[in-house]
This record gives structure tokens, sequence and C-alpha cells, in this order.
């Protein structure tokens, strides 16, 4: 493929940070004069976000199996890879998602203890080659993070979703699979401190904006 775009994807643990510091990260660039392209997985496109509701679903009466959960977030990337990802690259905007492959990594992976060495195959079969330039993972601890999430809930009247639902445990491993997908990539992926003040986890995120866009212009 001819990318002449960048790709960047923000990741975390639910309540993190990742949804407020998106809109921020894009304003940035826009100011800048990039074209951005925000999207999110799974999701992006409207099949795509067909299958994020069904992943979401709490449908007590029908568990989701492992298996099939992995194969439908890698359906969804697929689908939005085809339709947006690839596209907009192509021409030469910037792709700013809210998670990616990481997510699949720390999730099915860490939380649900899936071989990671299947995510592997299914991450070259559906990607082919393609993978984030620079990943934001915003980190903090599990329990103040769903603090966060309680709070922002209880704000908007709303429901937990199928992940929101699991154990204090699986955001563990998930936490714990993120740091260490960051320890064997450190050149791609930055680690920011989402437990402080937006205002000093925005000043970060920019000092890391700011230097990755002047090594790539
Ligand atoms: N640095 C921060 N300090 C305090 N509160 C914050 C901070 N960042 C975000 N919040 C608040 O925490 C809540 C969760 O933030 P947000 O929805 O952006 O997280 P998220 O990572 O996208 O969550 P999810 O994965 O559940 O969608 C929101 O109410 C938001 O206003
Ligand atoms: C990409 C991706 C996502 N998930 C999970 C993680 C979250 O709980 C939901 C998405 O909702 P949010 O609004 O972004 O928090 O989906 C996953 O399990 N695996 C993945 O690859």
């Amino acid at each position: 493929m001819n990318r002449r775009g960048r790709f960047i994807t923000l990741e975390g643990g639910e309540g993190v940070g990742k949804s407020t510091n998106l809109d921020w990260v894009c304003d940035w660039l826009t100011e800048r004069g990039i074209e951005v392209v925000r999207t999110r997985e799974p999701g992006g496109t409207p099949r795509a976000e067909a299958i994020r509701a069904l992943l979401l679903d709490p449908a007590p009466q029908e568990p989701l199996d492992d298996d099939a959960e992995l194969l439908l977030v890698f359906a969804a990337r697929a689908q939005h890879l085809a339709r947006v990802i690839r596209p907009a690259l192509a021409r030469g905007a910037w792709v700013i998602c809210d998670r990616f492959t990481d997510a699949t990594f720390a999730y099915q992976g860490g939380g649900r203890g899936l071989d990671m060495q299947r995510i592997a195959t299914l991450e070259t079969l559906v990607q082919r080659g393609l993978t984030p330039d620079l990943t934001l993972l915003l980190d903090m601890p599990v329990d103040a993070a769903q603090a966060r999430v309680d709070h922002r809930l209880g704000q908007a009247g709303g429901q937990r979703d199928r992940f929101e639902r699991e154990r204090l445990a699986f955001f563990q491993a998930v936490r714990e699979a993120y740091l260490a997908r960051a320890a064997a990539e450190p050149a791609r992926v930055a680690v920011i401190d989402a437990s402080r003040p937006l205002t000093a986890v925005q000043a970060e995120l920019g000092e890391y904006l700011e230097r990755q866009v002047a090594q790539w212009r």
C-alpha cells in the first residue's frame, strides 16, 4: 500500500481517559494543518459498529465464546482497515484511533488468557504489515480508573457494557499485558501516567507529539 499518512493509536484500560484525550490529540494535530481521521475500535464503519454492538452487549442469556470474541474483533478490524484506515493513510491523512490491536493482546490475550501467538497470527493475516506508527498508552492503577468509570456512568446514567462488567483481576491482567507490550516496543509505545490531572497528561501528550511530528516532517 502507498502509505503517506501516519497512524496513531490511543490505548489503555477502561476509564483512563482515552476518549477525552483523543479529542485533544485530534485538535492539536488539526491546529497544525494536518488532516485527521478520528476513529475507534471495535467500530469505525457501520458494519464494524454493528460488530461492536454484539461485542459490548452483556446479553447474559448467551455468553460469548472467547474465540468468537477474538474473531469478531478481527472481523471488525478487517472491515475498518479496508473502508477507513487504509484509504485515509493512502491519501495522506493521519488516522487517530481509539484502541487497535494492542487492545486485542491486552483484553483477549491478557484478560481472557488466549494464546498471544494465535493473536499474532490473526494480526499478520488481517493487517498485512500495517501497524501503528505511534501508540500513546494511558496507564493508571485499575481501582482509580474504575472509580472514573463509575463517576462517568453516574453522571450519564448508563449501564456497564460486557467488558466493563469484568472483575478487577481481569482489568489488572489487561493493564499488565499493555505494559508488557510497551516494554517490548519502547520506540513505538509511549507510556503516559494518566492518574494525574488532565492538564499534566495533555502536557506530556503534547511533548510526545511535538517530538514525533518533528521527526516525521
Ligand atoms: N486526567 C483525568 N483526571 C480526572 N478525570 C479524568 C481524567 N481524564 C478523564 N477523566 C474523566 O474520567 C472519565 C473517563 O474518561 P474517558 O471516558 O475519556 O475514558 P476512556 O478511557 O475513554 O473510558 P472507556 O474505555 O471506558 O471508554 C470521564 O468522566 C472523564 O471526564
Ligand atoms: C479494540 C478492542 C477492544 N476491546 C474492548 C475494550 C473495551 O472494553 C471495548 C471497547 O469499548 P471502549 O469504549 O473503547 O472502552 O472493547 C477488546 O476487547 N479487544 C479489542 O481488540
